[in-house]
């Protein structure tokens, strides 16, 4: 199902376990920052409505969505966290320079987490237009700091059982 089918902000909490014993680290990318604040926002008010406090997350900002995996490394190295969300909004250009962007930063969220064991959650928007970016961050498809807070308190949890 593409976005176009879901509802980004729909928060299952019969689904979802409870924040409250967690603590959240969320890495912010500067670069289109009407966007990422907005997922920012959305991803912050989503953990505080599934119990977290607001003193157990703590949101940073890099330049760009190249720089969220360093800075994820950085959240974590820090041994303060138990879960991370990277928040950025790539948008397509006149140049291939998208292309790239994404990539490097899909993988290297992708390593920081594999070779850490910490979840860091992908809520990276790579869009055509600013048009699609606003839907999926508080417009008509939802925000997906949202799902992306989903994830993250979902996985904390998972760690924390499985001790991880
Ligand atoms: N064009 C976008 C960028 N570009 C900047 C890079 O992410 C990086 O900060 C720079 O290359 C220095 O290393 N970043 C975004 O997040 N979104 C864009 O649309
Ligand atoms: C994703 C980018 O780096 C891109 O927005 C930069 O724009 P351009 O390709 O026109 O240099």
């Amino acid at each position: 199902m593409a976005t176009a089918g879901k509802n980004l902000s729909a928060i299952e909490k019969e689904k979802t376990p409870s924040a409250t014993l967690f603590n959240f680290g969320i890495v912010v990318s500067e670069w289109n920052e009407e966007i990422t604040d907005a997922l920012a926002k959305g991803a912050k008010e989503a953990l505080l409505e599934l119990g977290a406090s607001s003193r157990n997350v703590h949101i940073h900002s890099v330049p760009g969505s190249f720089e969220l995996a360093l800075g994820a490394k950085m959240l974590i190295d820090s041994g303060k966290f138990d879960a991370i969300i990277a928040i950025g909004s790539v948008i397509q250009g006149e140049t291939r320079h998208f292309e790239f962007v994404c990539q490097a930063v899909a993988q290297g969220v992708k390593d920081v987490t594999l070779q850490t064991g910490v979840p860091v959650i992908f809520c990276v928007l790579t869009d055509d237009t600013m048009e699609q970016a606003k839907a999926r961050s508080g417009g008509k498809h939802g925000n997906k700091g949202v799902e992306a807070a989903v994830a993250a308190v979902k996985m904390a949890h998972l760690r924390h059982k499985l001790g991880a």
